[in-house]
């Protein structure tokens, strides 16, 4: 349950709007090896060159596995709400609150981190489920997030770039065992019957890390801006995974992707929960754009280095709203 004070509501209302459908780009992670798989790399750069969002397909995630865990996650939403808050320090329950800096919307959320020192321990008998299938739903969705990551170095042609373990140097810095990744459900009830037709479920946003893999429960919500600042509604899919730019892969690449700025808008009478794979480097990494994407910009970084553990903390103090990456761009 989302319960929001006297004068909150007000914070989070929207006008009506019904934008138009976003042209969402699909790449097949599945393309065999030679012409198609060139294809998918020259499709997924694109996209990200344009929009800095795509649809996944060929990703072989399970669908069982996708529905066991949205099951379990609709069934802890569904819980008492004294319930859930116990989870606060377990499972990252909150509600309404979205980071520490004010910022409201309709929805409540588990947000986890991807390596804890001990996964299971934290959870208790009724909620060790639940937190086996996330876990086990992050594994595979890593997976495939590194497979995009080794697709997209295919498409910037820096695929030779790693260090001879197999990984590209995209993909090293989502795999690695100590890679600050994180794992986010969220839970949008539906509209409540009130003056307003549209309200925030979560406000607009660029994600910070390098990418994120969206999937939600087939309910509409997921608006993205073009380049132009529209908004473009993203159409409700149940099967399919959404890939977003970070904010970390726009400096990666200096600029050359685009960190997608999106939001979700709640004027449904079905709830909508969907879960996200954020990607983030290793606390200590030093971030920069990789030396060769410089070529097209005559060698010129738009960005200072920064470490992710810097990124994130000066991040933290900002609403969500704000343009994170322009602190760390070079005059
Ligand atoms: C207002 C905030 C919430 C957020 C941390 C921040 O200070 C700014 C970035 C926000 C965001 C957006 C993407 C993810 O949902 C998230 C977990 C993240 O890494 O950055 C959230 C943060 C959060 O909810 O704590
Ligand atoms: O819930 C969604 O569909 C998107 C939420 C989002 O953008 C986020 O959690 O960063
Ligand atoms: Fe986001």
């Amino acid at each position: 349950m989302v319960v929001l004070a006297k004068g909150e509501l007000e914070q989070i209302a929207l006008p009506a709007a019904a934008p138009p459908r976003a042209d969402v780009r699909s790449v097949d992670l599945s393309a065999p090896a030679g012409p198609a798989r060139e294809a998918a790399a020259r499709a997924l750069v694109a996209a990200c060159e344009e929009h800095g969002f795509f649809r996944v397909t060929g990703h072989g995630v399970p669908a069982e596995l996708v529905r066991a865990a949205e099951a379990a996650a609709a069934g802890f939403f569904a819980r008492p709400q004294g319930e859930k808050d116990g989870e606060a320090p377990t499972l990252g329950y909150g509600s309404k609150r979205i980071g520490g800096n004010g910022d409201l919307g309709w929805v409540e959320y588990l947000l986890l981190g991807v390596n804890p020192a001990v996964p299971a321990a934290s959870a208790s008998s009724s909620t060790l489920p639940l937190r086996g299938l996330l876990d086990e739903y992050t594994v595979a969705v890593r997976r495939m997030a590194c497979a995009v990551l080794e697709l997209m170095a295919e498409g910037l042609g820096i695929a030779g770039a790693g260090d001879g373990d197999g990984d590209t140097v995209l993909a090293r810095l989502v795999a690695r065992a100590d890679s600050d990744c994180m794992l986010r459900v969220n839970h949008y009830p539906p509209r409540p019957a009130l003056n307003y037709p549209c309200l925030t479920g979560f406000g607009e946003h660029t994600d910070p890390q390098i990418i994120s893999v969206l999937r939600a429960n087939g309910t509409s919500g997921l608006e993205v801006a073009l380049r132009d600042g529209a908004w473009a509604s993203v159409p409700p899919d149940g099967d399919a995974f959404f890939v977003n730019v970070g904010d970390t892969l726009q400096v990666l690449t200096n600029g050359r992707f685009r960190s997608v700025r999106h939001r979700v808008v709640v004027n449904s009478e079905k709830s909508r929960v969907s879960m996200i794979f954020f990607g983030g480097p290793p606390p200590d990494e030093r971030l920069a754009p990789l030396p060769q994407l410089l070529g097209d910009d005559g060698g010129r970084s738009r960005y200072r280095d920064f470490t992710w553990s810097e990124f994130k903390t000066s991040g933290c103090r900002t609403r969500l709203a704000e343009d994170r990456l322009s602190r760390f761009e070079k005059q």
